[in-house]
């Protein structure tokens, strides 16, 4: 079905009626990606708010500028094959008309002809009238053919690793690195499953909230977490989110978190746990609910002044909520052994949350994921070190790459005689055998519908 609110053609004059606003919005974000680099679900919200952009208006802007980020590259083949010349000898802000004006013709539900008409008016409102004679030219050869056409007359002729590259809209590096976790079936559905929006999905703070309450004015449950719910309007529109009795969290988080406050501890617990890296503080809020039901205490360490205050905030609806500390995870301020459980959810590529950062793919580089995996390992020991004996260590990363997840347990597993591994599959037994690598939790969004987070569960034995 056409966009209603979206469709119309307006006609070619001189004096041009200003653009759409949904529209001029998603460019002017646009323009931030690549001229601040900006992150492309930051910098569009306010945008939006400062607009009075709401409903369609705002979903539109959205969805266009997440799909013109996510499936770059591939359109910038196209447009190169339309305009029959190099991207480079575009202006930037031309490109980034083109790209929009591409994604509303191949993708999204607008009529040709508004897409290319619309497209056309912003150029001028923005760039200048000289350039709306290109655009156009580009706009309507691209019109002429689907998506699916132009993939097969590009792909034509490329190796499978690169036509899939095109296909699915990703960099050859992420694509191999997903090759080399996932049968070969599943590596075409894993990669398009990263150019569909996430879902939202709430979060309830133990203790603070219910999954009922939530139901009660139109959730739906989560599929995997008890403390999970979908909700498909705007959060802030909850009162509970508002207040900080639930939250925003994807439900592979909320799993790997929930893991670490089911293993079994060993010896006689402390009462205290910790959150080495807690910034912006999702896994913390859920972490101090559930540490306050067995009971014990939080502290969490976040390195970033900033982000350690997105982790107070996240946990100001604890009657007595945790301590948040300003603190580099590789030289620790407390004293060693000295919590229950520890998670460290570190630093990563965020290959397994592309879906959620649409210009990522594009701007990590595979020396990125060597330098993560250095740090990944010094917080690692860190996070061993400050835990008891008898207590456990939840390694978590956003990212099922190799390097940033089994290489970095194995190598600090190696330089150590005192950790073993807990099974993951026994701390999250409601989930299917597909949920694990060996011992480890590895979800995929194909598989889960969350993100393809990836948790090692590690007890210090001594
Ligand atoms: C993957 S995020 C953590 C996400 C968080 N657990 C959540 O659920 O919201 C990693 C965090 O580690 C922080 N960080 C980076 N280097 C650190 C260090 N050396 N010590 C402590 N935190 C660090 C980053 O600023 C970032 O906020």
């Amino acid at each position: 079905m056409p966009d209603r609110r979206h469709p119309r053609p307006r006609p070619r004059s001189r004096s041009r009626r200003s653009p759409d606003p949904a529209r001029r919005a998603a460019f002017d974000a646009l323009r931030k990606v690549h001229g601040e680099d900006a992150y492309a679900n930051l910098v569009l919200p306010p945008l939006l708010a400062q607009r009075q952009l709401i409903g369609r208006d705002a979903a539109f802007a959205t969805e266009l500028l997440a799909g013109a980020c996510r499936l770059e590259r591939t359109y910038d083949t196209i447009i190169e094959a339309a305009a029959a010349r190099p991207l480079g000898t575009l202006q930037p802000a031309v490109r980034d008309l083109l790209r929009l004006g591409t994604h509303q013709l191949l993708n999204m539900r607008v009529p040709s002809h508004a897409a290319v008409a619309a497209t056309v008016e912003l150029a001028a409102a923005t760039v200048g009238e000289r350039v709306t004679g290109l655009v156009n030219a580009v706009l309507r050869k691209i019109a002429g053919q689907s998506y699916h056409q132009w993939l097969s007359a590009l792909a034509a002729g490329l190796e499978e690793p690169d036509a899939l590259a095109l296909r699915t809209a990703h960099p050859p590096w992420i694509v191999a690195a997903y090759a080399d976790l996932l049968p070969a079936d599943e590596l075409e559905p894993a990669l398009q499953a990263n150019n569909i929006s996430a879902p939202v999905t709430l979060v309830v703070r133990p203790g603070l909230a219910s999954v009922g309450e939530l139901i009660d004015v139109g959730a739906e449950p989560g599929r995997w977490s008890p403390y999970a719910a979908r909700w498909s309007g705007n959060p802030a529109e909850l009162s509970q989110v508002r207040d900080g009795t639930a939250g925003v969290q994807d439900e592979g988080s909320q799993l790997a978190a929930w893991g670490l406050a089911r293993a079994p501890l060993t010896t006689a617990p402390t009462g205290w746990w910790l959150d080495l890296c807690a910034g912006p503080g999702g896994k913390a809020a859920l972490l101090a609910g559930l540490a306050g039901e067995q009971p014990a205490r939080l502290a969490a360490a976040e390195l970033a002044p900033h982000r350690a205050r997105l982790v107070a905030q996240g946990m100001r609806a604890y009657p007595s909520p945790p301590a948040v500390l300003v603190a580099d995870g590789i030289r620790p301020a407390w004293r060693p052994a000295a919590f229950d459980r520890v998670l460290a959810d570190v630093p990563c590529s965020g290959l397994g949350a592309l879906r959620r950062r649409p210009e990522s793919r594009w701007r990590r580089q595979p020396a990125d994921v060597e330098e993560l995996h250095r740090l990944q390992i010094r917080l690692l020991q860190t996070a061993v070190d400050s835990v008891a004996p008898g207590g456990a260590v939840a390694y978590v990363t956003c990212s099922p790459h190799r390097r940033e997840t089994t290489d970095v347990v194995a190598e600090v597993m190696a330089e150590r005689a005192d950790l073993e591994v807990i099974p993951a599959a026994t701390l999250l037994p409601e989930l299917g055998e597909d949920a694990f690598t060996g011992p480890f939790l590895q979800l995929w969004p194909h598989r889960h519908g969350t993100d393809a987070m990836f948790a090692a569960y590690l007890r210090r034995t001594r």
